[in-house]
């Protein structure tokens, strides 16, 4: 039975998706006093996508998990300016980011090719240093897969993401009373009766702008193109990010989000989508819900209300919307189910397609053949 579960271990247990590793660039090499040479440059250390490359083969392959570059020649009498030490490059799966060991962005690595320094080798001594060298950058630095989850979180700041995720899930994000609590993505585990597992991403909150990488900007956006679907949420009395910010409603935060998506990336608004309507155990609530409702049946009839900027190309089509309060769980159970739903809905139809493409050639193929 022990022996069963150990293949499952192997292919599912190994896996990460965040590494730290120590780097550091080559010392320069030693200036020549007498001559007045310049010592070579260290090298660099690099991290270069390629493809078949995963965290866990840099682990095994490294496991001291130091890289460091080469040392610059010192100068001599036959080279007066030394060469440059050799560069260090690590090979890394493509889809990654890296960031010092504070959370500092370093860089990206979005396809096959792409490279990133993260450290720099020493300067070469010469005349200014009194021919001394200096010693290469050395640093921890991180590389994380980026997030993959089935249902991203949309919503301006505050309407209550990351209580709902929380509700839902075993997750336990920060929350909070301000604006931007949320810094980085987390991700939680939807749990069904069945054992199916859903993964939602909290991701920080969206503002007006964010196409333009105001805010969190690009990097939240990024993270929403490699979901399946998208949870809007929307604090159903409304939203303002400050005192000098317009007040929006519900409706208005609904259309805002959709045309920053859209200014960011058309295709994401191809995703199926659903709404939660957060907050409804606050005053009124059950009115603005109403008024909301109506709004959404036949959007294009409230845009005059938006500016021409800020009005989407069209309205998003919503797979469902439920109402839900993360304080009091009201629909919180409805929420997740929805959730499941959806997603059952796509897999189904795109089942159904690949069905229908595979008959579609073998019916061709059959007709070629008499
Ligand atoms: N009354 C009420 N307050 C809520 C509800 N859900 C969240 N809040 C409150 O709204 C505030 C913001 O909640 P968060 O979950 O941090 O909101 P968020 O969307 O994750 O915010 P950012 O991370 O800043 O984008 C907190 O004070 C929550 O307690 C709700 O259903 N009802
Ligand atoms: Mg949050």
């Amino acid at each position: 039975m022990v022996r069963c579960g150990l293949p499952v271990l192997r292919k599912y247990g190994s896996f990460i998706d965040n590494l730290r590793i120590y780097v550091r660039g080559g010392s320069g090499g030693m200036g020549l006093l007498r001559l007045g040479g310049e010592g070579g440059k260290g090298g660099d250390v690099w991290v270069v996508a390629q493809d078949g490359m995963s965290l866990k083969k840099i682990k095994d392959k490294y496991p001291s998990r130091r890289f460091v570059a080469g040392v610059g020649a010192n100068s001599s009498i036959r080279s007066l300016k030394g060469g440059k030490g050799n560069d260090c490059e690590i090979h890394a799966p493509v889809g990654i980011s890296i960031t010092n060991d504070d959370g500092q962005v370093i860089g990206e690595l979005n396809k096959k090719g792409d490279r990133v320094i993260v450290a720099h080798g020493g300067r070469g001594g010469s005349f200014v240093t009194n021919f001394l060298p200096s010693k290469g950058q050395s640093k921890i630095i991180r590389m994380d897969l980026k997030l993959v989850a089935d249902v991203g979180l949309v919503g301006f700041p505050n309407a209550g993401k990351s209580s709902l995720l929380s509700q839902l899930s075993h997750a336990k994000p920060k929350i909070a009373d301000y604006p931007f609590t949320t810094m980085r993505p987390e991700i939680g585990k939807l749990m069904y009766s069945d054992y199916k597992q859903i993964s939602v991403a909290d991701l920080p909150g969206l503002v007006e702008g964010a196409h333009l990488n105001k805010g969190m900007g690009h990097k939240f956006l990024k993270h929403v193109e490699r979901t399946k679907q998208l949870l809007f949420v929307v604090d159903v009395t409304g939203f303002q990010l400050s005192y000098k910010a317009p007040f929006r409603t519900a409706f208005e935060a609904i259309q805002l989000l959709t045309k920053e998506l859209e200014l960011y990336k058309a295709e994401l608004l191809s995703k199926p989508a659903l709404l939660a309507v957060n907050k409804m155990d606050l005053e009124n609530a059950e009115e603005k819900f109403k008024e909301l409702m109506q709004q959404l049946e036949k959007p294009e009839a409230f845009y005059h209300l938006l500016p021409e900027e800020v009005t989407p190309l069209r309205p998003v089509q919503f797979h469902h919307i439920v109402p839900v309060s993360a304080s009091t769980k009201y629909g919180i159970e409805e929420l997740k189910n929805c959730i499941r739903k959806s997603l059952d809905d796509q897999d189904d139809l795109e089942n159904e397609q690949y069905r229908l493409e595979k008959l579609q050639s073998l019916h061709s193929s059959t007709f070629k053949c008499t």
